[in-house]
């Protein structure tokens, strides 16, 4: 059977209907005619081609990102774009570079960051792109810890400026998306000193390049920090050194929404918590985890297309030999995939809505959810990005020896991906920080105060930490809420756990580093339960269409017991479930693989993206992957010629045994 007789097939089998679950996917009618409209925008204008990113010279590929993004700007422009639309545009666009850092943090610090004034005076410049700005906050010594940044920023009462001071090299900002090449202005973050006095980590509005030459300006040194991981990937991206020899910039340069320093060089500390100085991290944080499920996706949907395209074995006598997605080995390793990108899609939409909630609440000085805000932003942004990327890496192998060629798309989609599991917080950093916030809740549950949100199962201490599953057939994992108290159950005994074993610890700190690995699995268990229970209540939702729901109910317990597979150790050891509620679940999982399968390709096609978007032979909608995988390699400039250069100096002395003339 071809390829796309293949996919036809199995579309031709599915029993919901997927023009809704593309409705279901994108959030709504409105946001599914926005996505789609724009991915087939890019598609369709020749300028966003990406066919060639692997065999650019990483100067050809940066000038081709500015050419992109220069034209991505023009159009949004004459086709006057909303912001929604231009986002999804910048998205689909698939090119990292300085647009991202300009927009999604650059301008997000001074709106958040920023007085009334400031704004007025750099939102239209940024708006218009007459500047364009990054977002320069690690260094080469430091990125995790924040607070041991040590680039300084001293005030000057004489001049009225801040001088701006890099003291050592392990001060030299140090990754910056944006700076290494293009950026004219950044969000610096800098010890502010004012009197002799050091008052921590402030941001500061700084121009770095002259705005009519591009040179950077007189005591500013800059540059690209080198080739990243991967061949064309995120090389596109200027990520860039900065070092400041007592650069001054005006006093109204400070972002002073929150602490301010007087005319005198008073500094008059913030009276809302220091943190909100962290905001666009938190907000960035937020978009990740909408982002790692569009990852997720893009990497499924390639693996499960060529799943169903791809044969081997099982043929007698000359028939046909079996589709690889017919393997349960393929399914068990495949089928949570697919359910994590929709697991993670709602688990974002979720979050956002929460980010939007904390946002309404601090503009109206209710500073109450902050920290919930911070551990649920940090602890999805660690959980969601690490399953990511072992998932896209998953997928390649699941495309056997095709998936390592460039033209499968995966290996260039998980370069890309890989890193945010580092930026925007190390994922480890991150989910010590969910522990943290998991710590402070156990030791107050004996105060009387009823934790809420996310950790409102904590109230029911008495009863998670004693109850005991009542699964008794494979079936019951199939009910919500046997399926959520195993979930709660795990994750408030291996928190408690944690703190009775800090109780051991004289002092808390060093306890705390002690148990720095069991603290983070606690972490994650409490973000897999965000995951599953907001699943869960998608599924309470009204959901439209033929089937729609069905699939949906299935993908949700194929995601939460497959983690209950994955996290057995967790489950047994803490008495959760019994190792025979154990097999009842993984019978079951076997039942949904069965269930799940004719649906799977029509699942993904759900996703609606193009053929340009996947950036993928293997993953074509048309599934016409043979002959394509052919023009690919013929592409290659390898075979431009059919003898290769360097044969007559260096392959044929060895066959002409005249190795004395090899020029080595
Ligand atoms: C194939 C081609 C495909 C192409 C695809 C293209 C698609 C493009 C999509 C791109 C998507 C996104 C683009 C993004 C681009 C990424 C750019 C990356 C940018 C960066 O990386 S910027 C730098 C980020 N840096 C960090 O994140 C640093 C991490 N560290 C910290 O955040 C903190 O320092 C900390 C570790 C969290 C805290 O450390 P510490 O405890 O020492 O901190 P403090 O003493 O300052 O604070 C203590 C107190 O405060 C609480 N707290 C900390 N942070 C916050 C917060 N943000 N909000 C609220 N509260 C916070 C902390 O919990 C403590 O509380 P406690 O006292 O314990 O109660
Ligand atoms: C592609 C990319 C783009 C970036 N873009 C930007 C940008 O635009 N702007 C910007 O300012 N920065 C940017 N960064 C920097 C990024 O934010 C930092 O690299 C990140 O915050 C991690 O910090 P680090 O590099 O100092 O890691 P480190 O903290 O040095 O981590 C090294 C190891 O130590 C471990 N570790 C560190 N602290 C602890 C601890 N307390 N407990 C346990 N383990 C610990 C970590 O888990 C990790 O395994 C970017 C980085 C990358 C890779």
């Amino acid at each position: 059977m071809e390829g796309d007789d293949n996919l036809a097939h199995e579309r031709n089998k599915a029993e919901f209907d997927v023009n809704e679950m593309k409705i279901v996917w994108a959030g709504s009618r409105q946001a599914f005619e926005v996505s789609n409209r724009m991915s087939r925008l890019v598609a369709s204008d020749p300028v966003f081609d990406k066919s060639n990113r692997a065999v650019m010279t990483r100067k050809e590929l940066f000038k081709n990102t500015l050419r992109k993004s220069a034209h991505a700007w023009k159009l949004i422009n004459e086709l006057c774009l909303s912001d929604e639309e231009s986002t999804i545009f910048k998205y689909f666009m698939d090119q990292p570079g300085f647009l991202d850092l300009h927009w999604r943090m650059f301008v997000p610090a001074i709106k958040g960051q920023g007085t009334e004034e400031q704004k007025q005076k750099w939102l239209p410049l940024a708006n218009k792109m007459q500047i364009i700005g990054c977002y320069a906050q690690t260094e080469l010594g430091h990125g995790s810890n924040v607070q041991g940044l040590e680039t300084t920023a001293t005030f000057n009462p004489q001049t009225d400026q801040f001088i701006l001071h890099s003291p050592t090299q392990t001060s030299s900002k140090w990754w910056p998306g944006g700076l290494g090449k293009v950026s004219t202005h950044a969000v610096v973050y800098a010890r502010l000193i004012t009197n002799g006095k050091d008052h921590g980590v402030h941001g500061f509005i700084v121009q770095l390049r002259n705005l009519d030459d591009h040179s950077p300006l007189p005591g500013i040194t800059i540059g690209d920090i080198g080739v990243k991981f991967g061949n064309g990937a995120y090389n596109s991206m200027d990520n860039g050194f900065l070092m400041f020899d007592k650069f001054c910039i005006p006093r109204d340069q400070m972002l002073m929404r929150l602490s301010k320093v007087t005319r005198e060089g008073k500094y008059v500390p913030s009276d809302v918590p220091r943190q909100l100085m962290y905001g666009t991290m938190v907000s960035v944080r937020q978009t990740i985890v909408s982002n790692a499920s569009v990852a997720m996706a893009r990497a499924v949907c390639i693996a499960t297309r060529y799943s169903a395209v791809r044969r081997q074995f099982g043929s007698q006598n000359g028939g046909v030999e079996t589709q690889v997605i017919d393997y349960k080995t393929q399914q068990n390793r495949l089928f949570p995939l697919l359910a994590s990108a929709y697991a993670f899609r709602f688990v974002g939409e979720w979050l956002k809505w929460l980010y939007t909630d904390v946002t309404q609440r601090l503009e109206a000085s209710d500073f109450a959810t902050l920290p919930e805000a911070h551990a649920c932003t940090a602890g999805l942004k660690s959980m969601t990005t690490s399953a990511t990327s072992d998932g896209i890496e998953e997928c390649r192998k699941l495309c056997g020896g095709h998936g390592y060629l460039w033209c499968s798309g995966l290996p260039e989609l998980f370069a890309v991906y890989v890193p945010a599991c580092t930026y925007e917080g190390d994922n480890v950093v991150l989910q010590l920080q969910v522990a943290r916030f998991l710590m402070k809740t156990v030791a107050q549950l004996s105060s009387g105060n009823a934790p809420a949100g996310t950790t409102a199962y904590m109230g029911r201490a008495k009863h998670l930490l004693q109850c005991r599953s009542s699964i008794q057939k494979a079936e019951d994992w199939l009910n919500p809420a046997m399926v959520l108290e195993a979930f709660e159950a795990r994750a408030l005994r291996m928190a408690v756990s944690c703190a009775n074993n800090l109780k051991k610890f004289e002092n808390q700190e060093q306890g705390f580093s002690e148990l720095l690995a069991d603290l983070v699995e606690a972490g994650i268990a409490h973000c897999q339960l965000i995951v599953v229970s907001k699943f869960i209540a998608k599924l309470e939702r009204d959901i439209k269409g033929k089937g729609v729901k069905n699939q949906l109910k299935n993908l949700c317990y194929i995601y939460a017991l497959h983690l209950i597979h994955k996290h057995l150790g967790d489950f047994l050891s803490t008495n959760t479930i019994t190792p025979e509620q154990a097999s009842l679940a993984n019978n079951q999982l076997r039942s949904l693989y069965s269930q799940l399968r004719p649906n799977a390709v029509a699942l993904v096609d759900a996703f609606d993206y193009t053929d340009h978007y996947l950036g993928s032979v293997l993953g074509r909608y048309d599934g016409n992957v043979y002959p394509k995988l052919f023009e690919e390699a013929l592409k290659d400039p390898l075979n431009d010629s059919v003898v290769p250069d360097g044969y007559h100096e260096y392959i044929r002395p060895f066959i002409k045994q005249d190795l004395r003339s090899a020029r080595l």
